[in-house]
């Protein structure tokens, strides 16, 4: 892994709970359209997304993929070529701009940027549209396990060729079983899955490395939503707005085996893993 360039870092992530939902994201909208370069921003993503970079350094951290981490993904896209790409946990739209961007280049079709918070996707809908990608990204507001059934009972979505996961730990697990049961996610499909190792998911990567017969064996038992290693603060970090998450009770199609491995990377913080914790993270490709 290569060494993370600190002149690039993002501003120090504050306090659990106090680091999104607090202004800042309507905060970077007005930043990024006051901003003295914005004739340039306009039509262009890598601008669109240097602006909220720069806003992430020089004002307050925003919980992005980050280019780091970003670059994995947008090389993964150049491999695949998605024609149907799905992300789920959009924030203010940085990864559906860089991924989506990847995705048009890579002669894809669609990008679904799923997010819950009506106030965040209007953020993403406004610098997608800024960024030039309103043709090709569909922001869907809603919870991920409700948008997904949506979206599939509606046809607009047929296959997911390639999808990133990025939204709410224990939702992992049970939106991938979903996406299985709907016949969304196949073989061939690949999956890009943010923060499994730190802060980690490990209902996540136990569920992707099962053989099929232990999936077999867990689905028969029925398969309650696990949340065990997930750490406390991510399972409880929407429920100031949100209430406690209820969860899709899908058994998924456990005849899928995944391939899998890890990727070190950064968090846009670059701090180091033994300060924070969550700096030096690792993503999880695997393919079905
Ligand atoms: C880490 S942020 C996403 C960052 C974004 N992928 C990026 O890199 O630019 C997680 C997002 O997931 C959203 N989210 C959480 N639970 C969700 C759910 N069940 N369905 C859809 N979105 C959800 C949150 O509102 C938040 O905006």
């Amino acid at each position: 892994m290569s060494s993370f360039d600190q002149s690039k870092a993002y501003a120090a992530q504050e306090e659990e709970g106090a680091f999104f939902d607090d202004g800042r994201e309507i905060e970077l909208l007005h930043f990024v359209y006051s901003h003295p370069n914005i004739e340039n921003i306009r039509g262009s993503p890598e601008n669109v997304l240097a602006a909220i970079d720069e806003y992430g350094r020089t004002k307050k951290y925003l919980m992005n993929v980050g280019e780091d981490k970003g670059r994995i993904v947008t090389d993964l896209i150049a491999e695949v070529k998605p024609k149907q790409m799905v992300e789920l946990g959009g924030y203010v739209g940085y990864s559906c701009i860089l991924f989506g961007s990847a995705v048009r280049k890579a002669g894809g079709e669609r990008y679904f940027s799923l997010e819950r918070d009506p106030a965040f996707a209007a953020v993403i809908m406004s610098l997608v549209d800024l960024a030039g990608l309103s043709d090709l990204v569909k922001v869907i507001v809603g919870s991920s396990d409700e948008s997904i059934a949506r979206l599939a009972s509606s046809g607009q979505l047929k296959h997911i060729d390639l999808m990133f996961l990025d939204h709410y730990k224990p939702a992992y697990t049970t939106d991938l079983k979903l996406c299985e049961e709907l016949g969304l996610v196949t073989k061939g499909s690949v999956l890009a899955a943010d923060n499994v190792i730190k802060p980690g998911n490990p209902p996540y990567l136990r569920y992707v490395r099962s053989s099929v017969e232990e999936k077999i064996k867990e689905a028969g038992e029925g398969g309650a939503t696990k949340l065990d290693g997930i750490a406390e603060t991510n399972v409880k970090m929407y429920e100031k707005r949100y209430g406690r998450a209820k969860f899709s009770e899908s058994k998924g199609n456990p005849h899928l085996k995944y391939e899998s491995k890890l990727v070190n990377s950064y968090e846009p913080t670059g701090v180091p893993e033994q300060s924070l914790g969550v700096a030096q993270l690792k993503i999880l490709l695997h393919k079905a």
